[in-house]
């Protein structure tokens, strides 16, 4: 192995190369160049201890330290997000730190970014860590190279990594940090001070597991935590935890980096992109790079065949539908869905049990409100780069496109705009006494702020027109009247996260069809106004315009129009015109391994509970296993499934076909039974999935406890999760050894993955 002070005379000679050969080189990439310093001076193989030590020789574009001082940063925000939580958090902190104390903070994407460089970063500079948990506690996709460094693969995960052998790091020049600085191999980031907050939710075993594992790592790795650690719950409140951690933590970062608050009410607003429009003729307007649909596979990529283009959370694909059906009856108030992707001509693979993670596309009508606040022509093509003197610099996945596509298809235009970017983004833009009165009672005034936009889901559209529509109201002059621009409104939204869904078909039976089974959410918010789930009824609408075009898999018409909507008289009105019209219309996917898995073992017994739409992995796990049968498997253990809903007749999802399946599975193991519980059947009598469970106690205990068999449960977390569990101790209780602690072996199945769960909250 190359010891770590070799690398550091390695590291200044490639530094001062690498400067003198990128400022000859036009165009020639410093991370090119420095591989190639590298392996000249080092032949040896080895592919992966390549990869870390070309990390190990400075590339400056790659470098923390040297781009904060190329830009003159005081603070590094740091986001590792899935689903785009993490990165609106950084973006509000970052915009909070510069206009309330004139701090030069980054927010940076960690793929961007080698860790190796942290060791660098000098005094008086702090980094900020917002990650978020996914799978069973593990780093978000962005993370997880970084997290592959910090705490090797296979690694025990730990309350205490001191023992552990620390990784290399880039050595810093002795003026990189402090004159005195002595490099320690074993504490090599002793220098560096940090802040952390996780995403999380503790409705999962691991909650925050990510973040509380970077934390304990850095600080193992001799880095000084500042302030509490801070741990967000999703099934609580992030946001609110965030400002409380925010609240204590922004006065010692300000502090550390040497601030004081700024004097004055409001900083200058700074556009954190620069838009142009682009005449087509002009020679900067790039065809190939523009993205007339969402991620267009084609005119990115046009050089690779499909199946080797690859896909990832920042790279979905744009699949077909190729079957779509309404599960519920259409005499139903709720709705659910069942849509099928076709993956054949992609190189995405997957397996049962995994999430399909899916971009919605938002409805005209909501987009169509922000243009009639705006003088431009949504179709004008523009440019979009990001302003180097915004503080939330990142890439942006579409640099040329339309007005009306950026909205459409990547900006999120309906979830609440919040008391930051209210404070920092509108208020800076508003000149009217009035209006400037409004804004500032939102972002003081709590209680107003809930009623007004918390409360009754206030979209940002319906804040601006309000706004609009109070200036106009006290007749504020035209020149002083609030004015809409495309450069405020981008900084306001945050980006379309992708939704995911536990995909619903079986890769045995079907490797090149995906499918999701989805409940359409709509409601009346307090006000009494119609609100749509985006993501819910953009796959609905795709639906209703498969089944229009190309009929349905089961005969059944599509949703007539709904008497709860009179504004959206047709559901195809919510979409994007070109969509409905479109003959070859794609969605963009993005499928990721889970740990959500049937065991690999056949004759292992499993026992799922999956009321609602929490029966969709069991789809998969069910069919998977009738499969199996088909095809010869011998010794199948039982398989049982525990469904509920309110009505037999109107909710009893994929009724058909359980039940077909069930007939093949309970000839090969007569233990194999599907139970059902309809709760409004029977009048004055409630049945719900957990009565079923405690009623067949003797097979469940047999199965589960007997035969070593796996437990599932999907579905809603904060009830029926917590009374099922109840009704599996009452059964141990009952059945088991009575020495034994029911909760301790439910414990003990959940940490060798015999007890897994996938719920949500409140319709999340
Ligand atoms: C598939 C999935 C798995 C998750 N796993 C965990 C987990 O193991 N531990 C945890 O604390 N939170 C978990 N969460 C909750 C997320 O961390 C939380 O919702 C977070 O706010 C998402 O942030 P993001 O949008 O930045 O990705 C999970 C969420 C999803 C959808």
């Amino acid at each position: 192995m190359k010891s770590v002070e070799k690398s550091a005379s390695l590291l200044k000679l490639n530094k001062r190369e690498l400067t003198l050969a990128t400022s000859v080189l036009v165009g020639a990439s410093a991370l090119v160049l420095g591989k190639y310093v590298y392996s000249a001076l080092n032949s040896r193989s080895g592919s992966s201890e390549e990869d870390q030590d070309s990390a190990l020789v400075v590339n400056e574009e790659r470098s923390i330290p040297d781009v904060m001082k190329a830009k003159s940063k005081d603070v590094v925000i740091i986001y590792g997000t899935q689903t785009g939580t993490s990165e609106d958090l950084a973006k509000r902190l970052s915009r909070s730190l510069q206009s309330d104390f004139s701090a030069n903070p980054m927010v940076i994407d960690p793929q961007d970014f080698d860790v190796e460089s942290l060791s660098r970063i000098g005094e008086g500079k702090i980094v900020v860590f917002l990650l978020s948990s996914t799978g069973d506690g593990e780093p978000t996709d962005d993370m997880i190279s970084w997290y592959n460094k910090l705490i090797p693969e296979n690694t025990p995960t730990n309350d205490d990594y001191s023992s552990l052998e620390a990784p290399k790091f880039q050595v810093p020049e002795s003026e990189e940090i402090s004159p005195d600085y002595v490099y320690d191999k074993d504490k090599p980031l002793k220098n560096l001070t940090f802040a952390s907050f996780g995403l999380g939710d503790s409705s999962y075993v691991d909650f925050n597991a990510h973040s509380k594992h970077v934390t304990r790592r850095l600080v193992s790795l001799g880095a000084t935590l500042l302030g509490p650690h801070g741990l967000g719950d999703g099934s609580k409140d992030t946001g609110a935890d965030f400002a409380k951690w925010k609240d204590t933590v922004v006065p010692l970062i300000v502090d550390h980096i040497g601030l004081k608050p700024s004097s004055g009410s409001s900083a200058p607003y700074v556009a954190d992109w620069i838009i142009t429009e682009i005449n087509k003729n002009a020679p900067i307007y790039d065809k190939k790079k523009f993205v007339k649909f969402r991620y267009s596979n084609i005119e990115n990529e046009s050089d690779l065949p499909p199946e080797q283009i690859k896909v990832d959370i920042s790279n979905p694909w744009n699949s077909m539908v190729i079957s779509a059906k309404h599960l519920s009856s259409p005499e139903n108030e709720k709705s659910i869905v069942h849509i099928e992707f076709d993956i054949s001509d992609s190189s995405i693979t997957y397996t049962t049990g995994d999430h399909l993670y899916l971009w919605p596309f938002n409805f005209d009508l909501n987009v169509d409100s922000l243009f009639a606040l705006m003088d431009v022509d949504p179709e004008q093509v523009i440019n979009i780069v990001p302003n180097p003197d915004s503080t939330n610099s990142g890439s942006l996945p579409y640099s040329f496109n339309t007005y009306k596509n950026v909205l459409t298809f990547f900006m999120d235009v309906t979830t609440p705009t919040t008391q930051d970017t209210i404070k920092d983004v509108l208020m800076p833009n508003v000149k009217s006494q009035v209006g400037t009165e409004y804004l500032s009672k939102l972002v003081k005034d709590n209680d107003f702020y809930t009623e007004e936009i918390k409360k009754p889901v206030t979209s940002p559209g319906e804040l601006l027109t309000k706004l609009v529509s109070i200036e106009a109201d006290s007749n504020v002059s035209e020149n002083e009247r609030f004015k809409l621009k495309f450069d405020i409104l981008l900084s306001m939204l945050p980006r379309q996260s992708p939704r995911q869904y536990s995909i619903s078909s079986s890769s045995l039976e079907t490797p090149n069809k995906v499918s999701a089974s989805v409940a359409v959410l709509k409601y009346k918010n307090v006000n009494g106004l119609n609100r749509y789930g985006v993501s819910s009824n953009f796959i609905a609408a795709a639906v209703d315009v498969q089944i229009q075009k190309y009929g349905t898999l089961d005969g059944r018409a599509p949703s007539k129009v709904e008497p709860f909507d009179p504004p959206y008289a047709l559901r195809h009105k919510m979409l994007t015109t070109e969509l409905v019209q479109n003959n070859d219309f794609r969605i963009p996917i993005y499928i990721r391994k889970s740990t959500f898995k049937l065991p690999e073992d056949p004759r292992i017994p499993v026992v799922m509970v999956g009321p609602g739409t929490g029966l969709a992995p069991f789809r998969g796990f069910v069919r998977e296993r009738a499969q199996m049968v088909i095809s010869g498997v011998e010794d199948l253990g039982a398989t049982v499934l525990f469904f509920g809903n309110r009505h037999e007749r109107l909710d009893f999802i994929y009724g058909d076909e359980l039940t077909d399946c069930f007939s093949t599975l309970g000839n090969n193991n007569p233990d194999s039974k599907l139970f059902t519980a309809f709760s409004r059947d029977i009048p004055g009598k409630k049945v719900y999935v957990q009565d079923r469970v405690i009623e067949n106690g003797d097979l469940v205990y047999k199965l589960l406890f007997e035969q070593g068999g796996y437990f599932y449960i999907c579905g809603d977390g904060s009830r029926m999760a917590v009374d099922v569990a109840k009704a599996l101790k009452d059964i141990i209780s009952l059945h088991g050894d009575k020495s034994s602690d029911p909760e301790e072996i439910l414990n003990q199945m959940k940490k060798v993955g015999r007890y897994q769960s996938d719920t949500w909250y409140n319709g999340k």
